[in-house]
Parts: structure tokens; C-alpha cells; sequence
């Protein structure tokens, strides 16, 4: 069998829904992305839904196509929320789940409001008030419960990103340990997990509404609008741009080769 972990949030449930029934020979754990990363990077797991600037910092990944947690524009659950407009924030708690969002953090703060904060964890089961920091970076469920009257200023990093780029951000997608082989069969299993689940999303969004306690159209909204899951040439292009920007601000190191299962390799320019 092989050992594959997905992100537990709402984004992800379209897909992996009914995923035991498409890839019979794949075993799935669900975990918050930089638990994934670990399990991967630590061997206990094959595959992962990895957060891509983890694919960057190890460095001998491969990537399975087709497949990713993307947004062009805002993407409603990865939030900078303030106290103090951005350009004053000196101090930030950084959500334990996350990776990639702190490093896109780390650069538009940076790039956009020339602000270097100094960071704290936000562990997993903490709420924003007890920070007590200027600003708290929270990313999936939790940061689709945060109202926006809780907090004078909210950035929607996807929105930044996007805004200042003109392309996609891509936040994870799946990533292969070295010597782990995925077979052609499997590999097609990932791609028609995607395909079905978007088949599912009406009712993923109000079962997922009921269990997270948000709105419904909220939430189908953002799963048909706001979350991109392929990983095409666009994705490919905003990915290759975050890539560029993590190396010039010392957040992953140089020459890493995006290499898709399955496809000729590209070399990336960074
Ligand atoms: C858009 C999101 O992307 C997530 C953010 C990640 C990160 O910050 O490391 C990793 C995986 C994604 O699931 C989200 O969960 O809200």
C-alpha cells in the first residue's frame, strides 16, 4: 500500500471524497499541511499534499501532475489579521499549520510594506485573541471563521499575491518521496479523485457547512470558485514566480527541479 496524507481542511475535500473507493491500493491520512510535510520528509509517509515551499526545501521531491490547492485572487482562507495597519506591524503568531502561507507572508510584507516582523508560533488549538501579538497569519477552517469586525485590518494573501503578480498561487499539491515508486495507475487515481470530487461539490459544501459551522453558500462558493484544483500551465507560472521570490529572500535555496511523474523534466531558473 502505498502511504499517502492529505490536508485536513476544507479545501481539500473534493479530493480525496471517496478516495478509498477510486485508489483501493493508496492508504490515506489526513493531517494539517506542516504535519505532512514532516511525515514526508521523516519517511512515514510516501506521498503528501505538501505544502509547496516544503517541495522547494527538500529539494529531491517529484510532483504528481494535474493536481493542486491553487487561488487567483482572494482565496478567503489565508489571512493576515491586524490590529495596526501593515506597514506598523512589528510583531506576528504564525499558524502551526501552515508553511507555505508564512513564507508568502514573509515576502509581501517584505516587498509591499517593508516590514521584517519579528514571529511566534500560533499553536493549532489557540484563538486569535490570545496571541497578543500586532498581527496573527491563521490559513484553512479557522481563518474562514474570522469575522471581519474582529480585526481592523485583514490582508487575503492570495488576493496580494495576485494583485501584485498577476498570476495563481499555489499552496500545495502532491509531492513524492525519493525512491518511493507511484505507479502509472495511481498516479491516474489522484487525477480521477479530483475529477469526481468536483462532481461532488454541492453536497461536500453542505455536509463540510454543517461541520465547520459556516455558511453554506459560503462555502460552495468557495469551493467552485475560490480554490483551483488543477495544476496547469498558469499554476505552473505563479509557482515558478513564488519559487524565484523564496530564493531572493533566503526561504529555500537555489536549483531545485520541478520534476512531474510521468513528464519530460523542466529545469526552473531559479
Ligand atoms: C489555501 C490554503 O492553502 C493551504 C496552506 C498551506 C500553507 O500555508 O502551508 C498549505 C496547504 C494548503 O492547504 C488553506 O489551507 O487555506
Amino acid at each position: 500500500m502505498l502511504r499517502a496524507g492529505a490536508v485536513s481542511y476544507l479545501n481539500t475535500k473534493p479530493l480525496v471524497c471517496q478516495f478509498d473507493r477510486i485508489a483501493p491500493d493508496v492508504e490515506l491520512s489526513l493531517e494539517v499541511p506542516s504535519r505532512l510535510a514532516t511525515e514526508l520528509a521523516e519517511g512515514r509517509l510516501d506521498v503528501a499534499l505538501i505544502p509547496s515551499i516544503e517541495f522547494f526545501r527538500a529539494g529531491n521531491y517529484t510532483i504528481l501532475p494535474d493536481v493542486s490547492i491553487a487561488s487567483y485572487g482572494p482565496v478567503m482562507s489565508v489571512k493576515l489579521c491586524s490590529r495596526v495597519p501593515f506597514e506598523e506591524i512589528e510583531t506576528v503568531a504564525l499558524d502551526e499549520g501552515s508553511r507555505t502561507s508564512i513564507a508568502l507572508m514573509t515576502i509581501l510584507l517584505d516587498e509591499l510594506f517593508d516590514v521584517v516582523p519579528l514571529t511566534s508560533p500560533l499553536p493549532l488549538d489557540a484563538t486569535l485573541g490570545e496571541s497578543g501579538t500586532d498581527a496573527v497569519l491563521v490559513i484553512g477552517d479557522r481563518a474562514m471563521n474570522v469575522l471581519n469586525d474582529q480585526y481592523p485590518y485583514i490582508l487575503d494573501l492570495g488576493y496580494e499575491w495576485s494583485r501584485w503578480t498577476g498570476l495563481p498561487f499555489v499552496f500545495a499539491f502532491w509531492a513524492v518521496a525519493p525512491g518511493v515508486e507511484v505507479t502509472p495507475s495511481q498516479r491516474q487515481a489522484f487525477i480521477e479523485a479530483k475529477e469526481f470530487g468536483r462532481t461532488q461539490v454541492p453536497a461536500i459544501a453542505s455536509e463540510e457547512a454543517k461541520r465547520l459551522g459556516i455558511d453554506e453558500i459560503q462555502c460552495l462558493y468557495y469551493l467552485q470558485h475560490v480554490i483551483r484544483h488543477d495544476f496547469g500551465p498558469e499554476e505552473q507560472q505563479g509557482l515558478t514566480r513564488f519559487y524565484e521570490l523564496a530564493c531572493q529572500h533566503g526561504l529555500a535555496p537555489k536549483g531545485v527541479p520541478f520534476v512531474f511523474q510521468g513528464q519530460p523534466t523542466v529545469a526552473q531558473g531559479c
